[in-house]
């Protein structure tokens, strides 16, 4: 189990201050949603923890760790995997070679350290094998040698899922998992990621507009607006909030 601590990150584009001094943490297996009206700035915190992107301020540590001094090719090496708004998978390769794709972004302490160890044959069997289990975890080993093309959009969502979770993440960084999905492959979906929460000891902030799924699934929710927190607690509490309300409603606060 692993805490991500952001302390006073900023960003700016140009003139833009997209983040401004946002700090907030996100306790050890917990869920963390981030919400907030367009342009808040939920994308570009997502993206400088996935580290995408440099914040010209402040920091992001996991476990105490530095992430803002590792590049974004090892990130994964680091314990953090992200899942793709509109999918990072490959179409043409199989269930099981996708899910195994995503292993192999572990780097040096993951596989190629297997592969050092073991050897390739036993690393890659060995790989096939933890790459099936995921896919029963989720429910999808049936599908494991059929390609990822032509399947429903809930179901590589769940592909998805096991792709990063194929990198042994602490932290798991979801991006807009619910879009495109149908009411009930939001259900089915919040209560997979609750489950994989707990199966694997996961530690998860998620970018989010569907506001029932957030509040459903998160722990702690954090509000912001113009790059910065507004508010920061329970589902019920922040859905309360009135700088909550009127940051959506664009109204004053009360
Ligand atoms: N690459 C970029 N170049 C210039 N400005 C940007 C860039 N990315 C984001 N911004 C600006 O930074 C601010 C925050 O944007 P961001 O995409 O992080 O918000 P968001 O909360 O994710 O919005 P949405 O819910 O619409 O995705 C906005 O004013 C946006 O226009």
């Amino acid at each position: 189990m692993s805490e991500l601590r952001v302390d006073g990150v900023s960003m700016h584009f140009g003139g833009i201050t997209a983040l401004d001094g946002l700090s907030f943490t996100i306790g050890s297996g917990q869920i963390c949603g981030l919400i907030g009206p367009n342009g808040a700035g939920k994308t570009t915190l997502f993206n400088c923890v996935s580290r995408i992107y440099q914040p010209s301020a402040g920091s992001i540590c996991l476990d105490g760790e530095e992430l803002l001094d590792v590049p974004a090719h090892r990130i994964a090496g680091h314990g953090v995997a992200r899942t793709f708004q509109n999918l990072g998978l490959f179409p043409s390769l199989t269930f099981l070679e996708n899910t195994m794709a995503g292993a192999h972004a572990r780097g040096r302490g993951g596989y190629l350290g297997s592969i050092l160890r073991i050897g390739q044959a036993r690393a890659e069997r060995e790989l096939r094998a933890e790459a099936f289990e995921l896919l029963e975890v989720l429910g999808l080993a049936d599908l494991a040698f059929l390609p990822a093309a032509h399947q429903s959009f809930g179901t590589l969502k769940r592909l998805e899922l096991a792709r990063a979770l194929a990198a042994r993440p602490r932290l798991l960084l979801l991006d807009e998992p619910a879009g495109g999905l149908t009411h009930s492959e939001v259900d089915e979906l919040s209560s997979t990621i609750r489950r994989v929460r707990d199966e694997f000891g996961l530690t998860i902030l998620l970018v989010e507009h569907h506001m029932a799924m957030v509040m459903g699934i998160s722990d702690i929710v954090v509000a912001m607006n113009f790059g910065e927190k507004i508010a920061e607690g329970t589902p019920a509490e922040v859905r309360s909030d009135p700088a909550v309300v009127s940051a959506y409603l664009g109204a004053p606060a009360a």
